[in-house]
């Protein structure tokens, strides 16, 4: 049967340790062999993959700050953001094409410069929470501050100090109608990548606005706004769990919005890791009454198969 999945790709699908050009493409192969197997089990169905780009577009915004001066300035963190969806686009497009050809599939494949609307006035503006860029020590954290008093940096998830900018939540994703069509088409996209471009409506068309838009929640946005059947949020653990990496762990297999909920209120999911993507996967299911999943790029063929993962309905 026909469905339309929209997938959340985490960021061990393009980055773990080395940063470099030959390393992302490398890791995004793997990545889009991983995918492919779920159009080689399913021909007919539909996807459309997003991703993230906080360690792309932090890394970015550095190089470019470092290099300008008045005859080569540095770009707009928003532009930064619409370079590093341009670059992840063409490494994961290049990726696809070549696993799809290797199992003999015959899907297009476009990526797609996407822009997703936010409110100028969201309360994220004044509230920097989004982490980019490399994770620094305290010492180096310090040091930064007091060379960039502008900056915000704080601890990111127990894993280092960060740059942390504007992650306001996404309110429309401007091309949706374009990918609902090519989707339906049997095209294969790369689309609101990074979250997507943050702009603002201005006059009748729009405007780049600095900040970077969290993927998890644009991926929810853009489900619904194509009547996607699944959100697919893939990342690095198997499962969510309760009292996670606590002799109390516990595993959730199918759970729902009320028990999401529930356990969010709980505290049992970190901020800035785990909370923002059960609150995506709330988000898409509240809205269309349809499923997400949670789970590892690692386990799509054990999903397929065997349904396994953290799957959220109504
Ligand atoms: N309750 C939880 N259950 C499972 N994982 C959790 C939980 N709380 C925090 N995490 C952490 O969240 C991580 C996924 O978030 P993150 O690394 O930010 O995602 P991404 O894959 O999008 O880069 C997991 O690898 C895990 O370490
Ligand atoms: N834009 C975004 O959410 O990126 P990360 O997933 O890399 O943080």
């Amino acid at each position: 049967m026909t469905k339309r999945i929209v997938i959340a790709l985490g960021g061990n699908a393009i980055l773990t340790k080395d940063a470099s050009a030959t390393a992302q493409q490398l890791a995004l192969i793997k990545t889009a062999h991983q995918l492919a197997v779920l159009l080689t089990a399913n021909s007919d169905w539909q996807i459309i993959i997003t991703h993230g780009n906080g360690p792309q577009v932090g890394n970015l915004l550095l190089q470019q700050q470092r290099g300008s001066n008045s005859d080569l300035p540095a770009m707009p963190l928003y532009t930064v953001g619409a370079m590093t969806q341009g670059a992840i686009g063409f490494w994961l497009a290049n990726a696809l094409t070549q696993a799809f050809m290797e199992r003999g599939l015959t899907n297009d494949v476009v990526a797609l410069v996407t822009r997703t609307v936010v409110d100028g006035q969201d309360k994220a503006f004044q509230h920097p929470t989004k982490p980019i860029g490399p994770f620094y020590s305290p010492k180096m954290a310090k040091h930064l501050q007091a060379l960039h008093p502008d900056w915000i940096i704080l601890e990111d998830a127990g894993r280092g100090y960060r740059r942390m900018v504007a992650s306001p939540q996404p309110l429309n994703i401007v091309e949706a109608p374009i990918i609902q069509s090519l989707v339906a088409q049997g095209v294969t996209l790369v689309a609101a990548g990074g979250g997507g471009i943050p702009v603002v409506h201005a006059g009748k068309s729009y405007a780049g606005i600095d900040a970077v838009i969290d993927k998890d929640y644009s991926a929810a946005k853009l489900a619904e706004l194509v009547d996607a059947d699944i959100l697919l949020i893939l990342t690095t653990v198997q499962n969510v769990y309760l009292n996670y990496q606590t002799p109390q762990q516990t595993k959730l297999t199918h759970i729902s919005v009320a028990q999401a909920q529930q356990y969010l209120d709980a505290g049992h999911f970190a901020p800035g890791s785990m909370q923002p993507k059960v609150q995506a996967a709330m988000n898409f299911v509240r809205r269309t009454d349809k499923t997400a999943v949670i789970t590892s790029l690692d386990n799509v063929t054990g999903y397929l198969q065997s349904g396994l993962g953290t799957i959220i309905t109504n």
